[in-house]
C-alpha cells in the first residue's frame, strides 16, 4: 500500500531525514512516535507532496509519487491528511467543507455529493451538524468534520499529523474513537501521535523516530513492551516520568 524507501529530506544544512523507509499494508493502522523535531511530520508532508522529498522513493499502491507526471490534484484523492490544526474553511458549513473537494476536483454534481457528505459525517457521529459553521463547533467537532471531509473522497491511505494535539482533553477521546472505527472498516492510516496509550491500544504496528530516522518498529506489545534499542527505552521512560 505505501512503501517508502530511503528517504532524505534536508532543509538547507539541516538533514531532517536521513534515510527512512517503512512499509504499510493494506488496511493497517501505523503510529509514528518520538520526540519533538525528530522529522514525524515531515515525514507525513512528503508523503503526500505538501514537501518535496531530497531523495529516495514514496511508493503509494506501487505507484511513485515523486514521478514527474503524478498529479498533485488526483495524488491528494488517493492519499488524505488530516491535520492538528483542522484547516476547515470558516466561511462554509460543515456540509460544504466536506463537499468542496468532491464536487471541485472529483467533479460530482451536487446532490450527489451531498449524499456522500451526509455518509462520511454519519461515520464521525456529526451528520447533525451539517448546516453548522466551523466556528459553531468545539475542536473536536471539527477535527472529526476533517476526518469526513478526508474519508469521503476514499483515499487509500489517509495520514494523520498529530489529530488530537489541538484538542481539549475532553474532546481528545471522542476523534481517537472516530479513528478506531475507521480502522475497524478496514481504512489504511498512519498515525503521527503522542497518544501512547492510543498508540498501543489500536495500532497494528508501531515505529519509533529519532533524529531523522526509523530507530524500531514492532507491534505495540514489541515496542512498548520490549523496546530493543536504548534510545527507545529512553524516550518511553522519560514520557512515563512525565506522566506522574
Ligand atoms: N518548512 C521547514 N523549513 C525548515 N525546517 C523545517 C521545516 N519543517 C520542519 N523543519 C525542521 O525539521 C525538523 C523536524 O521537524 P518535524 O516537524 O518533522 O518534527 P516532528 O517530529 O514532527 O516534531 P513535533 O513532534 O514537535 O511535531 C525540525 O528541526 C524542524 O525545525
Amino acid at each position: 500500500m505505501l512503501d517508502i524507501n530511503d528517504l532524505h529530506k534536508t532543509y538547507g544544512d539541516n538533514h531532517v531525514l536521513k534515510g527512512v523507509s517503512l512499509s504499510v499494508r493494506k488496511g493497517e493502522l501505523v503510529s509514528i512516535i518520538g520526540p519533538s523535531g525528530s522529522g514525524k511530520s515531515t515525514l507525513l508532508r512528503c508523503c503526500n507532496r505538501m514537501e518535496h522529498a531530497s531523495s529516495g522513493q514514496i511508493l503509494v499502491e506501487g505507484q511513485d509519487i515523486n514521478a514527474a507526471d503524478a498529479k498533485l490534484d488526483k495524488l491528494r484523492q488517493r492519499i488524505g491528511m488530516v491535520f492538528q490544526a483542522f484547516n476547515l474553511y470558516p466561511h462554509l458549513s460543515v456540509r460544504d467543507n466536506v463537499t468542496l473537494a468532491l464536487r471541485k476536483v472529483k467533479k460530482i454534481p451536487r446532490a450527489q455529493a451531498n449524499e456522500i457528505a451526509e455518509r462520511a459525517l454519519t461515520r464521525v457521529g456529526m451528520a447533525h451538524k451539517a448546516d453548522a459553521y466551523p466556528g459553531q463547533l468545539s475542536g473536536g467537532q471539527q477535527q472529526r468534520v476533517g476526518i469526513a471531509r478526508s474519508i469521503a473522497l476514499e483515499p487509500a491511505i489517509i495520514l494523520f499529523d498529530e489529530p488530537t494535539s489541538a484538542l481539549d482533553p475532553e474532546m481528545v477521546d471522542g476523534v481517537l474513537q472516530v479513528m478506531r472505527e475507521l480502522r475497524e472498516t478496514g481504512i489504511t492510516m498512519v498515525v503521527v501521535t503522542h497518544e501512547m496509550a492510543f498508540a498501543r491500544a489500536a495500532s497494528d504496528s508501531v515505529v519509533f523516530m529519532d533524529g531523522g530516522v526509523v530507530v524500531e518498529a514492532g507491534t505495540p506489545d514489541e515496542l512498548f513492551g520490549a523496546p530493543k534499542h536504548a534510545r527507545t527505552t529512553a524516550f518511553l521512560s522519560r514520557l512515563g516520568s512525565e506522566a506522574h
